[in-house]
């Protein structure tokens, strides 16, 4: 069944939604470049918040592999995603500070990224167009991938359902998706997860 991660959150009632709404994940931003960036004494008072059963995401860009470990082993974060240019070795790097999941995401835009995708040495891959840009891309290259997947990149409370119902992710991950004028906004949250439910 696909699961659902609901990216960027960073407001206390952003946080209250999620548990009302039961994601599976939720995201917290760590790169530095991005809108939704927060810092990890924010992220350590928002995980406090968040309902046991929801797992925290941190998102990051070429971060130290320190960085990410201490938030990973002080249960800030449950699970790295890993959106820059992070390579294997900096994986086995990771891999030797922490036990915590790591997800690695991919830029698609040709064949040859998704048979490096499934190569991953990664707990997980995350299938995107970008970084959190709002963008989709070309759905008809994944058609016959093997690996299971988190499907990111342009998901709106439109598409998610005939996402999950043609592709059946491992989870589907949104961000910009679920934003009003560069805030979380609870009525496309509500949306989302209905309609990701539904294609279940
Ligand atoms: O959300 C961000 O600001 C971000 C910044 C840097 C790397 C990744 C980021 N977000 C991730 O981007 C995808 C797709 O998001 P969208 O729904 O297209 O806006 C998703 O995995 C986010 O976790």
């Amino acid at each position: 069944m696909t699961k659902i991660k609901l990216c960027g959150l960073s407001r206390p009632c952003d946080i209250e939604t999620a548990n009302e709404l039961k994601p599976e994940y939720i995201g917290f931003v760590f790169a530095q470049k991005s809108k939704r960036h927060l810092t990890s004494e924010k992220a350590e008072e928002l995980k406090k918040m968040l309902a046991p059963g929801i797992q925290a995401a941190g998102v990051f860009v070429d971060e130290k592999p320190q960085t990410v470990a201490r938030l990973l082993n002080g249960n800030i974060i449950d699970i790295a995603q890993l959106h820059g240019n992070e390579d294997e070795v900096y994986i086995k790097h990771l891999r030797r500070l922490t036990h915590k999941p790591i997800i690695q995401a991919f830029r698609i835009g040709n064949a040859s990224d998704v048979i490096n995708a499934e190569r991953s040495i990664a707990d997980h891959i995350l299938l995107d167009s970008g970084a959190g840009t709002g963008t989709a891309f070309d759905w008809n290259l994944i058609q016959s991938i093997k690996r299971p997947y988190f499907l990111a990149g342009g998901l709106e409370p439109c598409n998610v359902e005939k996402a999950v119902r043609i592709l059946k992710p491992f989870a589907v991950d949104v961000s910009s998706g679920i934003e009003t004028n560069g805030r979380k906004d609870k009525t496309k949250m509500a949306a989302f997860v209905a309609a990701a439910r539904k294609g279940r």
